[in-house]
């Protein structure tokens, strides 16, 4: 099919761009997964030794991570609590997206504590992040092949603003069709909630029991960054319908950075924190923990005050609790807050997210930079993302937005950035 009307502009440095990400993305994630097991677990140092194909291939670890996600999917096709309608698409259709991403979790924990309580090995798991990750690399490509395939037979009505420019490597990477999906299970959807998140807390688990067992008993350490991070996946998946308004939903086609992004990358580096405590135990004292609860407390209060703000305020601007606040109209029809969270910087939200990240790396001290990759890595995707986002609502709003930015001059940091 086609592209049609004007050419988006390409992202993330064009085709060339994209072909060094689906190399080096892998390459870091397997890099991480390797030094931090090491002595001395230098980020920026060569790994201990490169793997061989048997320590990355294992059919076992294939099988589970297919479980895994015939798991997560047949539990998002259990009936939901609440079926949400979506953002209207170019043909002035919206579609339906079950609301049972926190219904997945609780079950998930249901099913796995059932599991440990037979002898399911949970332990086990810290060996196989390799050939897991190894294996969810692998679906991650050839899923996206398939949903390239998919795109070629899909109507132009179905296809992404961004991810058609004609270029195979770069479409492949960004993603053709908008919202792939067969019959009612959206697989964007599908991915960006559930098997790599609820996957990272499990994860996150499997190490907290294995250090358990080395240990006697979990570290205190391990279970701030277990908690922290439980807290973040657990609202993800209880506010599941504020997603539906993400530009990964709206805008970005389903291709291999989101596959990836979701599938391996989510899980296997995001956990990276809960790994280098199993290898290298700290010992944190009461004090310090507290310090860094109430700097994760900020965050999060940050975090949730904002996307919350905006999610009630889009939702219903007459609501009682933001009915109060200044806005700009624009010419959509819809307006912009201009004061509260959204009055502070421009995205408070990544603000709150980018404090609730660094409280889940002091528990592992400063002795090592490896546990801050995840600090380094969302404050430059976030600060890309917010890029693309400011570019998007200039074209949505005009004049508006100019005057949004002139109102609040500052993006993430006040005074700062
Ligand atoms: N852990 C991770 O890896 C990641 C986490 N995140 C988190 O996910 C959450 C969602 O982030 P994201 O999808 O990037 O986008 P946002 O939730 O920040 O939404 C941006 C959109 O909000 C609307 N908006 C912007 N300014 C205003 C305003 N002043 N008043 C009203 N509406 C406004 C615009 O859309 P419109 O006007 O059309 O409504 C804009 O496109 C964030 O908390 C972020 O931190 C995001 C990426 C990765
Ligand atoms: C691998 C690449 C560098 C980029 C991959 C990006 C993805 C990992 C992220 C893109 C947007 C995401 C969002 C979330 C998780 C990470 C990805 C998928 C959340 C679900 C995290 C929890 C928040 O409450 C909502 C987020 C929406 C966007």
């Amino acid at each position: 099919m086609a592209p049609q009307g004007s050419p988006a502009p390409l992202e993330f440095g064009g085709p060339l761009g994209a072909a060094a990400l689906m190399l080096l993305l892998p390459a870091t994630m397997f890099h991480l997964l390797l030094v931090v097991r090491s002595g001395p677990a230098r980020l920026l140092g060569p790994p201990p030794h490169l793997p061989g194909l048997d320590a990355l291939w294992s059919p076992r670890a294939l099988l589970l991570w297919l479980a895994w996600l015939g798991l997560q999917a047949a539990l998002y096709l259990l009936p939901a609590r609440k079926v949400a309608e979506g953002q209207e698409l170019k043909d002035k259709s919206r579609l339906q997206y079950p609301i049972n991403g926190f219904q997945a979790l609780v079950l998930t924990a249901v099913l796995v504590g059932l599991g440990v309580s037979v002898g399911l090995p949970l332990g086990a798991l810290p060996d196989m992040l390799l050939p897991l990750a190894f294996a969810a690399t692998l679906i991650a490509f050839i899923f996206s092949l398939l949903l390239y395939l998919k795109a070629q037979v899909a109507p132009a009505s179905a296809l992404a603003p961004g991810g058609n420019s004609g270029n195979p490597v770069y479409d492949f990477f960004l993603g053709r069709e908008l919202n792939p999906r067969v019959s009612f299970l959206d697989f964007k959807y599908f991915c960006e909630l559930r098997p790599g998140l609820i996957g990272w807390v499990l994860i996150n688990l499997a190490l907290l029991t294995q250090e358990a067992k080395l240990r006697g008993s979990p570290s205190l350490a391990m279970w701030l960054v277990n908690g922290f991070q439980l807290l973040y996946v657990g609202d993800a998946l209880w506010y599941e319908e504020a997603v539906l308004t993400t530009m990964d939903i709206t805008h970005d086609g389903f291709g291999f950075m989101l596959v990836f992004g979701d599938l391996a990358w989510v899980p296997f580096t995001y956990s990276l924190q809960a790994q280098f405590l199993l290898h290298h135990p700290q010992v944190l004292g009461l004090p310090m923990a507290s310090t860094i609860c109430l700097i994760n407390a900020i965050g999060y209060y940050i975090f949730r005050g904002a996307n919350s703000q905006k999610n009630t305020f889009r939702k219903n601007p007459s609501d009682p609790r933001v009915a109060d606040l200044e806005t700009i109209s624009t010419a959509t029809g819809r307006k912009l807050l201009v004061s509260g969270w959204w009055g502070m910087v421009r995205h408070p939200n990544y603000l709150g997210d980018l404090i609730m990240a660094l409280a889940w790396s002091l528990p592992c001290g400063v002795s090592h930079l490896l546990p801050y990759f995840y600090l380094l890595y969302f404050t430059a995707l976030l600060v890309h993302r917010e890029a693309r986002d400011e570019r998007q609502c200039l074209q949505k709003y005009g004049l508006a937005w100019q005057e949004y930015c002139r109102r609040v001059p500052y993006r993430i940091l006040p005074y700062v950035y």
